[in-house]
């Protein structure tokens, strides 16, 4: 059997998709699809998802930018995203790493007040201790936004960057603290009518 080449840590990727509920479905998804600035990540779109894959800063980069063009239409919209990083399967062909670790969108969305509601569920692969590793990751997303439980997955609320921003580092902290392949799957919600808190949080 063919050896799987090992990738090492560093190549990070993402499957999302967006789901406006809006009429304007189309020019919601392409538009944020084409006007994020993805030079530093590979990104191919299909009719189910769009994959982008690169270091782990802009591939968390670049999602969170795209997710908050399509938000920040004002239309109800849906996000679903798996992070991967990690050995087994992955394939070096596909991926473009840029080589700086300079985030495009960090400092330019910081300001954007936009609330949501998400659910995360994270999976450290590959080690015997998984169920302290998301107990204390969970703990750490404390310091980051509104935190409950939920069955299967962990309640968020807070502001688009502040989500973005705990799952960043809960990602990271779990990959340094040794999982050989992270897994991270989230679903977030912007703008819903049915919202908890009225749409008026930061
Ligand atoms: C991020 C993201 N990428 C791809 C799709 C799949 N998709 C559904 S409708 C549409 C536009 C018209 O083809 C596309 C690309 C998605 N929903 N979200």
């Amino acid at each position: 059997m063919k050896n799987q080449q090992c990738m090492g840590p560093e190549i990070a990727g993402c499957s999302f998709s967006i789901h406006p509920m809006s009429d304007d479905f189309i020019e919601i998804i392409t538009g944020a699809l084409k006007n994020v600035d993805t030079s530093k990540v590979w990104m191919k779109t299909d009719d189910v998802t769009t994959t982008v894959r690169g270091k782990l800063i802009h591939v968390f980069d670049v999602t969170k930018a795209i997710f908050i063009h399509a938000a920040r239409t004002g239309e109800h919209v849906a996000f679903q995203a798996t992070y991967s990083l990690g050995c087994p399967g992955d394939s070096a062909g596909d991926v473009y790493m840029a080589e700086d670790d300079i985030a495009v969108y960090n400092s330019q969305v910081n300001d954007i007040k936009q609330p949501v509601a998400a659910k995360f569920s994270l999976y450290p692969l590959g080690g015997g201790n998984y169920m302290n590793v998301i107990m204390e990751q969970i703990e750490a997303m404390k310091s980051h936004v509104d935190v409950s439980h939920a069955h299967y997955s962990t309640r968020l609320d807070g502001g688009a960057i502040n989500v973005f921003e705990g799952l960043e580092k809960v990602f990271q902290a779990t990959v340094l603290g040794g999982s050989s392949h992270t897994v991270m799957t989230v679903s977030i919600s912007a703008n819903s009518p049915s919202s908890k808190r009225g749409g008026n949080r930061e």
